[in-house]
């Protein structure tokens, strides 16, 4: 088992998908030496003329300067899980955070969004990627859902179906009347989850360690700081979709209030 393991950590982290050859995989020695920045966009191909492996960088080097190759646009999660390592904190813009929502229970139309949901493959509770840079219109769709009142009912199914529209480019639902419970909603389950990656972030600060060996000892230490460092950059995606939320629920109130004044000075003139 232990061989296994070894033998697919290896093939794993090193093996190179060659496009010009149908994606087949295989282990290039010296390409298996060069690191992961998601800044480049070099990659490596079959060439047919030379019959080799070729490496195409996107720029100049200097000697003895670092060459980078992308593994693609994967988020820290999925860089620790392929490769065994988290990027620096902020130093991935292809970070994520997989961000999860769900159905309210005590909702009078449970039932029915749950219908519509499960018809387009989707269930009471759904994962969504979360980016420094926002969020899918598929969550937008699924809190629409979510926060749609019964006089809607003929609506949930349309909902549901952008819901699961995953990564197609699809236009955005627009129910104007929905958007501040909407958002209100995302915000509410982003903060209850910087609460839970806090906790475990505080947590895993101060647990005691019980060993069997050194070697045993330090792979569970590296092992934990990875995914500490995994949690802090995914709350760091948190944190700025909660400031984005907060922020544009400020401006949408204030251009409510804005609008009721404007009304009530509207109608004082006319009764004056
Ligand atoms: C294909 S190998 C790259 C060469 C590797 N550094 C070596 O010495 O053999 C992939 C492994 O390199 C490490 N690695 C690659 N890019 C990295 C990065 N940006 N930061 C930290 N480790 C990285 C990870 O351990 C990954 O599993």
């Amino acid at each position: 088992m232990e061989n296994f393991r070894w033998s697919f950590g290896i093939l794993f982290s090193r093996l190179v998908r060659l496009e010009s050859m149908d994606g087949k995989v295989a282990l290039v020695p010296w390409a298996d030496m060069l690191n992961h920045s998601p800044e480049v966009d070099a990659f490596l191909d079959y060439d047919k003329s030379s019959q080799g492996i070729v490496f195409t960088t996107d720029r100049s080097y200097q000697p003895g300067e670092q060459v980078f190759i992308s593994y693609g646009k994967k988020s820290s999660g999925e860089l620790l899980l392929s490769y065994g390592f988290v990027p620096k904190e902020g130093t991935n813009p292809n970070d994520s955070v997989e961000f999860l929502v769900s159905l309210n229970k005590s909702d009078e139309c449970y039932k029915e969004k749950l219908q519509a949901l499960k018809k387009h493959g989707l269930s009471e509770s759904e994962s969504f990627p979360l980016r420094v840079t926002g969020w899918p219109v598929e969550l937008m769709a699924y809190a629409f859902l979510v926060v749609s009142p019964p006089e809607m009912i003929q609506r949930f199914e349309e909902m549901a179906v952008a819901a699961s529209n995953k990564g197609s480019s699809k236009p955005a639902l627009n129910y104007p009347e929905l958007d501040e419970q909407a958002l209100q909603f995302i915000l509410d389950c982003c903060e209850s989850s910087i609460k839970k990656y806090t906790k475990y972030l505080e947590g895993a600060k101060g647990s005691a360690e019980v060993s069997i060996n050194t070697k045993q000892a330090n792979r569970t230490l590296l092992l934990k700081q990875l995914a500490r460092d995994l949690c802090i950059s995914e709350r760091r995606i948190l944190y700025r979709s909660q400031y984005i939320l907060r922020r544009r629920l400020r401006d949408m109130r204030a251009g409510g209030e804005l609008k009721a004044l404007s009304l009530f000075n509207g109608l004082r003139k006319l009764f004056k």
